[in-house]
């Protein structure tokens, strides 16, 4: 372990790149694989359907970051020659290396590679250089479905019907194919730009062991029994340290549905140990609004008996696909129907351009312009918003070895921290003391340093739209997303501690 890390991870580049070249070697592509109809052995030589290809990064234009993964970064490159637009999936050796990814990436290379289904992110082909693996990913260019709901607040059961219709029809064929996902989500069911689902991230799939894949030898067997995923959506089963089975997508599909149409996950806490017995003991409610249609089929999907699951059964996803819940889906010509409205981000009067990453902040915007947000209400409805938002938007108690014995959180948001090349996932804290903490929730380490100032001449908040903000201090000015639109109440919340 040591040794293969010391070379990967060394100075010696063309070292690097032959140990990665042996690691994901291309064979001479072979029509084959589930793509081509054709049932595959488990095999060290793996010929890919997507070319892994000779260019260069200085062969595409590129334009805005999609989005930052743990160890990836997805950015929208234009092939310079032929106009093609990818979501080019940037993926920094040394670092995979570093941080024991490479069996996620093999992973996900060698598996979507072989699928073949509109429901799914297509890989259109790879390149690598000395530093960097590429994977020139199918565009989606409508985001997450994550970032719908939290825009929506909630989607309609009309529009939660077409998006779960298209996750079942993904998930069969995954299934068919004799895959587990184990992390589907939210953030994970991509949009196209007519408002399409795809389902992405394939890091963590496990094949079962008469997947018609081609797969890494022994990764049926690995970590058979080790928790992958997201907390919110795991099952109970896998907390018990049963071996993943087909049922674990369905109880994150119920998740998922539920979170469609609540506007937030069923299992819900202030830390992943709490949610973790929330999943065991079935801590779940419905809000009244839900349909009884709706009620039935995410109460059958969150079963505590996997194999009670619609779709674990034998009648497969049949049983799925015939509850009154998909009444009058037609199965067969789902990409044909009209898809939901994506909210865009222009459609909260922004005048953020996320392309060049510049601001228009003008004057002091109107009571409509916060989209009804803190800006439409009193302060004190504001500060009793702030509050309830520390107890609900869920923080992980590691958190409080950051604070002093008495120090209360006063807000806190997982948010984008928007830079000019790349875009990072930072936890924003601000507590009572006051104190504005800018963390790295992966490495709990401090991301940038906040000084607290009462002098709005000296920490002053900037508001673009509700989901973009930055705080300014005489030092740096640091730019953040909020997919939650809270941006508002952060200048409320921060200006609020300030004049007291
Ligand atoms: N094909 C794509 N088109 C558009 N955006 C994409 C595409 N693939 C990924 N993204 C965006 O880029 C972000 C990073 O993706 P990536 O696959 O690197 O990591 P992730 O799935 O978010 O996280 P992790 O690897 O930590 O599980 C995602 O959150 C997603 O919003």
């Amino acid at each position: 372990m040591e040794r293969g890390m010391r070379a990967v991870g060394g100075e010696d580049g063309e070292a690097m790149e032959r140990e990665f070249e042996a690691k994901l070697r291309l064979q001479q592509p072979l029509p084959g694989g589930v793509a081509g109809g054709k049932a595959v052995q488990r095999t060290n030589s793996i010929a890919f359907r997507a070319p892994q290809e000779q260019f260069t990064i200085k062969d595409f234009e590129l334009g805005k970051v999609f989005g930052v993964g743990s160890y990836s970064q997805v950015v929208r490159a234009r092939k310079k020659d032929t106009g093609n637009v990818y979501a080019l999936k940037i993926m920094d050796k040394k670092f995979i290396a570093k941080e024991n990814k490479v069996s996620y990436v093999k992973m996900e290379r060698i598996v979507l590679d072989q699928l073949d289904h509109p429901g799914i992110i297509r890989l259109c082909f790879t390149f690598q250089d000395t530093h960097s693996l590429y994977m020139a990913l199918e565009c989606c260019e409508g985001g997450e479905l994550f970032d719908q709901i939290t825009k929506k607040g909630y989607l309609s059961e009309d529009e939660a019907c077409f998006y779960a219709a298209e996750v079942v029809d993904a998930l069969e064929y995954i299934h068919g194919v004799g895959l587990i996902h184990r992390d589907i989500k939210p953030e994970n069911l991509l949009l196209t730009s007519d408002g399409h689902i795809k389902i992405a991230d394939f890091g963590s799939v496990k094949p079962t062991r008469d997947s018609q894949l081609t797969v890494l030898p022994n990764s049926s067997n690995e970590k058979a029994c080790t928790f992958v995923g997201t907390a919110a959506y795991v099952p109970p089963e896998v907390l018990n340290s049963c071996p993943a089975t087909f049922a674990n997508d369905l109880w994150a599909l119920g998740c998922t549905l539920y979170q469609m149409l609540s506007g937030s996950s069923p299992f819900k806490d202030a830390s992943e140990w709490l949610i973790f017995q929330r999943i065991i003991t079935r801590d779940l409610k419905f809000p009244e609004f839900f349909s009884h249609e709706a009620r039935d089929l995410i109460d059958k999907l969150l079963d505590t008996d996997p194999s009670k699951r619609p779709g674990a059964g034998p009648d497969g996803y049949a049983s799925v696909k015939k509850h009154p819940f998909f009444n009058g889906v037609d199965w067969k010509n789902l990409r044909k129907a009209p898809a939901p409205r994506l909210v865009l981000d222009h459609d909260n009067g922004a005048d953020y351009d996320s392309q060049d990453a510049t601001w228009n902040l003008g004057g002091a915007p109107s009571a409509h312009q916060h989209d009804g947000n803190a800006g439409a209400t009193s302060s004190s409805e504001t500060q009793s918003h702030i509050s309830r938002l520390a107890l609900i938007d869920s923080f992980d108690s590691r958190w409080k070895e950051f604070l002093e014995p008495g120090e209360v959180i006063v807000m806190i948001s997982k948010l984008k921290k928007l830079q000019k090349l790349t875009n990072r996932k930072v936890q924003l804290i601000l507590t009572d003391k006051p104190k504005l903490l800018c963390m790295d929730p992966s490495k709990m380490t401090a991301k940038a340093n906040i000084i607290w100032s009462h002098s709005p001449s000296e920490l002053s908040i900037q508001v673009a739209n509700s989901s973009h903000f930055k705080i300014c201090t005489h030092k740096k000015v640091i730019s953040f997303e909020d997919a939650k639109q809270q941006a508002w109440q952060w200048k409320k919340a921060i200006e609020g501690l300030q004049h007291h």
